[in-house]
C-alpha cells in the first residue's frame, strides 16, 4: 500500500501546520507500512507571488493526479489589499480547487476532546458529550453562483439544483448511519427558495434510510442551539454558506478553531483534500504560536477516508488527545505552548 500526497502549504500558518501534519502522517504510515509519497506545490497568496495565479495549473495537475490533497490555508491582507485594486485572491483558488476537483461534500467533525471542558466557552454541563459532524456542500450556492460586482449595487445567486441537494445529503445520511444515526438538516425554508428545495429533497430521501431519525432546524436558531445544547446532535447536512459559519462556531464551542479538522470529498475513488477549517490566521503566522492539531487531524482523516487505514488514523487522534491530555495547550486553548512543542509531544505519543 502506498499513497502519494500533494501538499498545498499555502499563506501565513499554512506552512507552519502543514509541516506539523506532514510529520505526523509520514510516522503514522512508516508504523502501518504505507509508503508515502509528499510533493509540495503553490497554492494561493504564495501561488500568486511566485505565478500570478492562485491556483498555476503544475498544483491543478498534481492535485488531480495524487491520492489526496493536504492543506494549510490561504489569504492575508497583502493580497486583501491588492485586491481592491483587482488583483487576484487567494480564496478564488481555493473555490477553483474544490470544483475543479468536485469536492462537493465536507465533513467537519467537532468534539468535546476528554479533559477540555475548560477550554470551552460553555458551562462543563451544556458541552459535554459533544460530538457533532457537520457535512457542508462544497460546490454550490452563493459562493458559486452568478456574481455582479459594483460600489452602488451588488449582487450573489445562490443556486441549487435537487442532484446537488442530493449527493450531499445522501453523504450525510450514510454518515449518521455510521454514527448516532441522527440527521439534523439546517436552513432557512421560512424565507429562500433553496431552503425550500432542500428541505423537500431531505424528505424525499428519508425513506432510503429508515434507521436515521431526521429533523430540520432553521438556521438563526441552530447557531443558538450549538451555544445552547451542542451534544444533542450527531450529523448536520447543510448549504456552503450555512456551514461555513456554523462550523467555525461549533469549533469555538468544543475548544477552538484550531482543533478543527476537515475532509473535503468528491466522487468515490477521487482523490480528497484535507484541512483544518480555519484561515491563515495573520496575527499568530511566523510566531510558532499556531495550533497544529486541525491540520493533524485532517492528516488522520486523510488516511482514514483516502488512504482507507482507519487504525492509522485513530493512532494519531489518539496521539492529539494524548498530547491535549498531559495539559499541552497552544495559545488559543489559554497556553504557551508552541506549534513545535504540540507537535514533538504528538510524535511521542504516536
Ligand atoms: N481554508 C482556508 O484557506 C481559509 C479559511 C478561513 C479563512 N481563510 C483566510 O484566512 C485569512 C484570515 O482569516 P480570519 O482571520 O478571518 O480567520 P482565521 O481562521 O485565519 O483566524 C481567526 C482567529 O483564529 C485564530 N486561529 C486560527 N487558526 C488558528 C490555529 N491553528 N491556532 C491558533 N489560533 C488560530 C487566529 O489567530 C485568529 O485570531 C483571510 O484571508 C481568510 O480569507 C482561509
Ligand atoms: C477562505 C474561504 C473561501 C473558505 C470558505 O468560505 O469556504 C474558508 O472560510 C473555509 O471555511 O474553508
Ligand atoms: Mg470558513
Amino acid at each position: 500500500m502506498s499513497l502519494h500526497v500533494t501538499i498545498l502549504p499555502g499563506d501565513g500558518i499554512g506552512p507552519e501546520v502543514t509541516e506539523a501534519a506532514e510529520r505526523v502522517l509520514a510516522v503514522a504510515c512508516e508504523a502501518a507500512g504505507i509508503g508515502l509519497r509528499t510533493d509540495h506545490e503553490l497554492f494561493g497568496g504564495a501561488a500568486i507571488d511566485a505565478t500570478g495565479d492562485p491556483f498555476p495549473e503544475k498544483t491543478r495537475h498534481a492535485c488531480l493526479t495524487c491520492d489526496a490533497v493536504l492543506l494549510g490555508a490561504v489569504g492575508g491582507p497583502r493580497w486583501d489589499e491588492a485586491a481592491k485594486t483587482g488583483g487576484p485572491r487567494p480564496e478564488k483558488g481555493l473555490l477553483a480547487l474544490r470544483s475543479a476537483m468536485g469536492l462537493f461534500a465536507n465533513l467537519r467533525p467537532s468534539r468535546l476532546f476528554p479533559g477540555m471542558e475548560d477550554a470551552s466557552p460553555l458551562r462543563p454541563e451544556r458541552v459535554e458529550g459533544t460530538d457533532v459532524l457537520i457535512v457542508r456542500e462544497l460546490t454550490g450556492g452563493v459562493y458559486f453562483g452568478e456574481k455582479t460586482e459594483g460600489t452602488e449595487a451588488a449582487s450573489d445567486l445562490m443556486p441549487y439544483s435537487r442532484a446537488e441537494v442530493e449527493r450531499v445529503v445522501r453523504v450525510a445520511f450514510e454518515a449518521a448511519r455510521g454514527r448516532k444515526k441522527h440527521l439534523t438538516s439546517v436552513d432557512k425554508a421560512n424565507v429562500l427558495a433553496t431552503s425550500r428545495l432542500w428541505r423537500h429533497a431531505v424528505e424525499a430521501l428519508a425513506p432510503d434510510y429508515p434507521d436515521v431519525t431526521v429533523d430540520h432546524v432553521l438556521v438563526d436558531a441552530m447557531a443558538m442551539h450549538l451555544t445552547t445544547r451542542p451534544a444533542r446532535f450527531d450529523v448536520v447536512v447543510t448549504e456552503n454558506l450555512f456551514g461555513d459559519v456554523l462550523s467555525d462556531e461549533l469549533s469555538a464551542v468544543v475548544g477552538s478553531i484550531g482543533l478543527a479538522a476537515s475532509a473535503s470529498l468528491g466522487e468515490p475513488g477521487k482523490p480528497g483534500v484535507y484541512e483544518p477549517i480555519h484561515g491563515s490566521a495573520p496575527d499568530i503566522a511566523g510566531q510558532s504560536a499556531a495550533n497544529p492539531a486541525g491540520a493533524i487531524l485532517s492528516a488522520a482523516m486523510l488516511l482514514r477516508h483516502s488512504g482507507d487505514a482507519p487504525e492509522a488514523a485513530a493512532r494519531i487522534e489518539a496521539a492529539v488527545e494524548a498530547a491535549l491530555g498531559q495539559g499541552l495547550r497552544t495559545r488559543d486553548l489559554g497556553g504557551s505552548a508552541s506549534t513545535e512543542d504540540f507537535t514533538k509531544a504528538v510524535l511521542a505519543a504516536l
